[in-house]
């Protein structure tokens, strides 16, 4: 198993251009499934969790071409659904989240679709209620092996219904948007997540041949098609990954400019780091980010209170980015309370962080006030492991700025969404080497 080694204390200079989005890749790859018809994709970001959902669309009979650097086809017009009964499908399928999207795409063509109980980061509860109600509302039948937590749904045929979500889930709606793009009628599906990630999963339905409106907002309307085709699909820069070079450059005074990111698709993510103090300039599609010598003022409600960041379903702010905001938080000028709404094991890994010197009141598991040291004192090196994504980048531009040589293990965690991140750092100056534990 290997560790990131990192000596910390460097100002970084250049350029990085941010991979494709995680999140989407694992919607449009799921996709896929839904038509017999060859489909491109470009733009597929070369991470663990991406890589893991390819594998499986290979063993599950997925024809898989690859047609340059992030670019393949897909062609699912052979699927073995006996793999779906295999041992090998239950080890592989409960490896990473994303999974969980290909139920609804294989109830929808092939009328059954199962799923052990998908893994991805230990960040609290994370129900699939609202996946199974949607799919039992668009007719199917449920059933759950305890034991081998085993979920399935079937269907002769899917009828298109009305249908008000319990939350928003984001994947959740993902996976019932695919289903009822094959199903009988008309679907509408209200508090639908509208991420960029589902805009761009529409936008690609639609170019199979769906007929899916409302596209951005929360109210999708499904008319049903009898059957897709191919299409061509390009993924966006991952927002999450942009928002963490942000944290990067402030947290360690550097300049950076952060290649083609997608400025409409960032949402309220500029501001957010804005609202920290961070300058950030729009040159075209690039973002740069000026190094910041002077360090950076956490800015105050407007009737002086303590600012708060909180996340919120699409279009609020990401959770997916807090733990990065917190970490950045930690050398402002200032303070804020960090409320992460959606998960309740999200913050604790802020005990590294007070270990390394920040000033940090966990108050409860969702909510962390963060006093800024202004860069009057450096973080201290110090080993650590990385419990989920996030907090491991946050761990990781933490270690970048401290002072010494730290030591990251458990980096699969951060393999799992971050393309090939030491040779990207290296090449803009940071002193990171993967080495064999
Ligand atoms: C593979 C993938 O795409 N993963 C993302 C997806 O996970 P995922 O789709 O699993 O997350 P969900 O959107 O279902 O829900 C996340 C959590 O937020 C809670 N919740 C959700 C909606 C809501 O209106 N209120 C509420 O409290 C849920 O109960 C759950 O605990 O969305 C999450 C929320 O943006 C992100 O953190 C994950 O990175
Ligand atoms: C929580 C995340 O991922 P996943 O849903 O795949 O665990 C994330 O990307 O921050």
């Amino acid at each position: 198993m290997s560790v990131f080694k990192i000596e910390g204390g460097h100002q970084l200079k250049g350029e990085i251009q941010a991979q494709g989005a995680k999140n989407e890749a694992l919607q449009i790859l799921c996709a896929v499934l839904l038509t017999p018809e060859k489909v491109v994709i470009d733009n597929i970001p070369d991470i663990v969790d991406v890589n893991k959902l390819i594998e499986l669309l290979g063993k599950l009979g997925v024809k898989i071409e690859n047609l340059g650097p992030n670019k393949m086809s897909f062609q699912a017009d052979q699927v073995d659904l006996d793999y779906l009964y295999s041992d090998d499908f239950k080890e592989l399928g409960k490896a990473l989240r994303g999974s969980i999207m290909m139920v609804g795409p294989l109830l929808a063509r092939f009328g059954k679709g199962y799923i052990p109980k998908p893994g991805g980061d230990k960040i609290g509860r994370r129900r699939l209620d609202t996946h199974f109600e949607g799919f039992l509302k668009l007719g199917a039948t449920f059933r759950y092996n305890k034991e081998e937590y085993f979920y399935g749904v079937e269907a002769d045929k899917l009828i298109g219904t009305d249908m008000l979500l319990e939350e928003a889930s984001v994947t959740g709606t993902a996976n019932i948007l695919m289903a009822s793009v094959l199903a009988e009628g008309i679907t509408t599906i209200y508090n639908a997540a509208c991420e960029p990630y589902l805009q761009q999963l529409c936008k690609m339905l639609n170019a199979m041949g769906a007929n899916i409106s409302g596209i951005g907002s929360n109210l999708l309307t499904i008319e049903g098609v009898e059957q897709l085709g191919g299409c061509e699909h390009r993924m966006l820069p991952d927002m999450i990954e942009i928002g963490s070079w942000i944290g990067l450059a402030a947290m360690t005074k550097s300049e950076i400019t952060i290649k083609n990111v997608g400025w409409e698709h960032l949402g309220i993510i500029p501001n957010t780091f804005k609202r920290l103090g961070i300058t950030i300039e729009k040159r075209g599609d690039d973002i740069y980010i000026p190094a910041h010598k002077d360090g950076y003022e956490i800015q105050s409600f407007i009737d002086g209170s303590i600012l708060t960041i909180a996340d919120a379903p699409w279009p609020g702010l990401t959770p997916d980015l807090l733990s990065v905001i917190l970490v950045v938080a930690t050398q402002a000028r200032g303070e804020v309370l960090i409320h992460q709404k959606m998960f309740e094991s999200r913050l604790f890994f802020v005990d590294k962080l007070i270990d390394m010197g920040a000033k940090i009141i966990l108050c409860d598991p969702h909510r962390a006030v963060v006093i800024g040291h202004d860069f009057k004192s450096q973080l201290k090196a110090t080993h650590m492991s990385s419990p989920d994504i996030r907090a491991g980048v946050s761990l990781l531009i933490a270690a970048l700025s401290a002072k010494g040589t730290s030591v990251i293990q458990n980096i699969e965690q951060i393999d799992r969404g971050y393309e090939r991140i030491d040779e990207r750092l290296r090449a803009i100056g940071a002193h990171i080497e993967r080495v064999d534990a």
